[in-house]
């Protein structure tokens, strides 16, 4: 099949978030099982190695009777054999950050990722790439499925194209005032109710959930969450209007870059018949720290700082938790609120938590390998990639049940048999603090015990390959769509 990728960030190029990693992961898996794919995204300054670009062309795209056209370039990189298009608008990309600046969004978002929307389809169409199938990922891109049924309605160039769209995070909706969008009359005129919110308001999620031909969430517990009042982020009765064409595919996890036996950002490589090796990443994870090099159970955290991760339900019952012999190792950025009262807590307990304000691959790496719990207890996750990370690692996961997480990580207690890690299910500052608890008491009660879990855990397998043969299945129907 042909496949045109569009997304707003692709690990290699540019990332913020686990978006990219899926970006990247997803087509390079494709182009594996033999189709050709290309990926379309925003040439933003940020995009590692912008001078090697090749220039394709200069286009204009047509906006609204009485507003000037916009005039764009497109560049062309390679990202390991995936040719990878992008649209040059210096305006709306040449800026320090993708979305947001001292966590302020920018004010024109909206402006800015409707162009792209459009401008992804015309240069496609100038650049001679005719797709099946057309993957958008997330609000960024999820007008395409729209402009697919209006604008290039009849056009010939599209006619057999369809369009799918994965929702990595249905929580960013994309809600922009109509007027902001008046590149796209088909938006600024259309009052459609299922795409709205409120009068005045567009919603992009809500678009693609309404045109796309099939969604898909990034797990199959998330799919079905998203269709209710609690998880579907205010959307479950657009979800649930879509159900029949709804479906959840699991990310695969991506073992070239996470793989404790050839790591080569670790200090040393082990494995689940030679677990040494942990040990040495653990001391050199809490000198990292600056934490004592003991024996205590080290917890492991990484993320962004966010409501969505959970640290509202951490921060509470943290001091308490500290109270145990046990170290936490916190490693994220975002909220400045959060980063506060971290470091807050930090100065508290300098001796048992160390919050390092940083985003850094190296070290998450480090955090995975030197662990041996990682915490994930957040308030809704859809898939989640460091909870499969950590199983690769053979760092317990302690999560909440939810979403990805409820879909890859098997509580200790409530199935010993097939145990990789431990969930709770309440999103509640106790119920986290006693399932912290309940994990530590059976890392010191039974040591033995504890490394047949964390190998089991080690021999969980998320394979690309599986979650592809979901996305040609799920392609394949959009495609019978008419
Ligand atoms: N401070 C830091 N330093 C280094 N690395 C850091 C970091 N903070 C985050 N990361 C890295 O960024 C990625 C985060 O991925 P996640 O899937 O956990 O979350 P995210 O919420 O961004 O993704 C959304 O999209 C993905 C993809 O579909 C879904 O899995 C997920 O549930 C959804 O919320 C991981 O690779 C992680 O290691």
């Amino acid at each position: 099949m042909k496949i045109l990728f569009i997304a707003s960030e692709v690990d290699g190029l540019v990332k913020t978030g686990g978006l990219a990693d899926v970006a990247r992961a997803l087509p390079l898996a494709l182009k594996r099982h033999g189709h050709d794919v290309r990926i379309i995204m925003p040439f933003y300054l940020s995009v590692k190695g912008r001078e090697t670009a090749r220039h394709l062309g200069g286009f204009t795209l047509p906006t609204r009777e009485g507003h000037t056209d916009i005039p764009y370039q497109a560049h062309e990189m390679d990202l390991k054999g995936v040719p990878v298009y992008l649209i040059d608008f210096p305006n709306y990309f040449e800026r320090p950050s993708l979305y947001a600046e001292n966590n302020n969004a920018y004010l024109d978002n909206g402006e800015r990722f409707a162009f792209f929307c459009a401008a992804s389809l015309q240069a496609t169409q100038q650049l001679g790439f005719q797709p099946d199938i057309i993957h958008c990922n997330d609000w960024h891109t999820a007008l395409v499925p729209m402009l697919l049924r209006t604008r290039y309605a009849n056009d010939p160039f599209f006619a057999a194209s369809r369009s799918v769209l994965t929702v990595h995070n249905g929580a960013f909706q994309g809600v922009f005032e109509r007027g902001q969008l008046w590149a796209l009359p088909e938006l600024t005129d259309n009052q459609d109710e299922a795409i709205s919110q409120g009068h005045a308001y567009v919603n992009f999620l809500k678009c693609g959930v309404r045109y796309a031909d099939k969604i898909n969430a990034v797990s199959p517990s998330y799919a079905h969450e998203l269709t209710t009042y609690l998880g579907g982020h205010g959307m479950a009765k657009s979800f649930q209007e879509r159900s029949e064409d709804l479906s959840g595919i699991i990310n695969g996890c991506d073992y070239g870059d996470w793989d404790p036996t050839s790591d080569p950002l670790i200090p040393v490589n082990y494995s689940q018949t030679d677990l040494a090796g942990k040990l040495a990443c653990k001391l050199a994870l809490q000198q990292r720290a600056g934490l004592a090099q003991n024996d205590w159970p080290v917890f492991g955290m990484v993320c962004r700082l966010t409501e969505q991760k959970g640290l509202h339900l951490l921060l509470p019952i943290l001091s308490q938790f500290l109270y145990h012999k046990v170290q936490v190792i916190i490693v994220g950025t975002g909220d400045p609120s959060l980063a506060e009262r971290l470091r807050a807590l930090e100065a508290e307990h300098g001796d048992k938590l160390a919050f390092i304000n940083d985003h850094d691959n190296a070290l998450a790496h480090l955090v995975e390998a030197g662990s041996d719990f990682f915490l994930m207890p957040s308030l809704f996750e859809p898939c989640g990639l460091n909870q499969m990370y950590s199983l690769a690692y053979g760092t317990l996961p302690i999560v909440r049940a939810v979403g990805g997480l409820k879909d890859t990580v098997v509580d200790y207690d409530a199935n010993r048999a097939q145990a990789t890690g431990f969930n709770f299910h309440e999103p509640d500052a106790l119920a986290l603090l006693n399932t912290l608890r309940r994990a530590l008491l059976f890392y010191l009660q039974d040591q033995e015990e504890y490394v047949r879990v964390q190998v089991a855990a080690m021999q969980t397998r998320y394979l690309w390959s599986d979650s592809v043969n979901q996305y040609e299945s799920m392609y394949q129907a959009a495609l019978k769509r008419p």
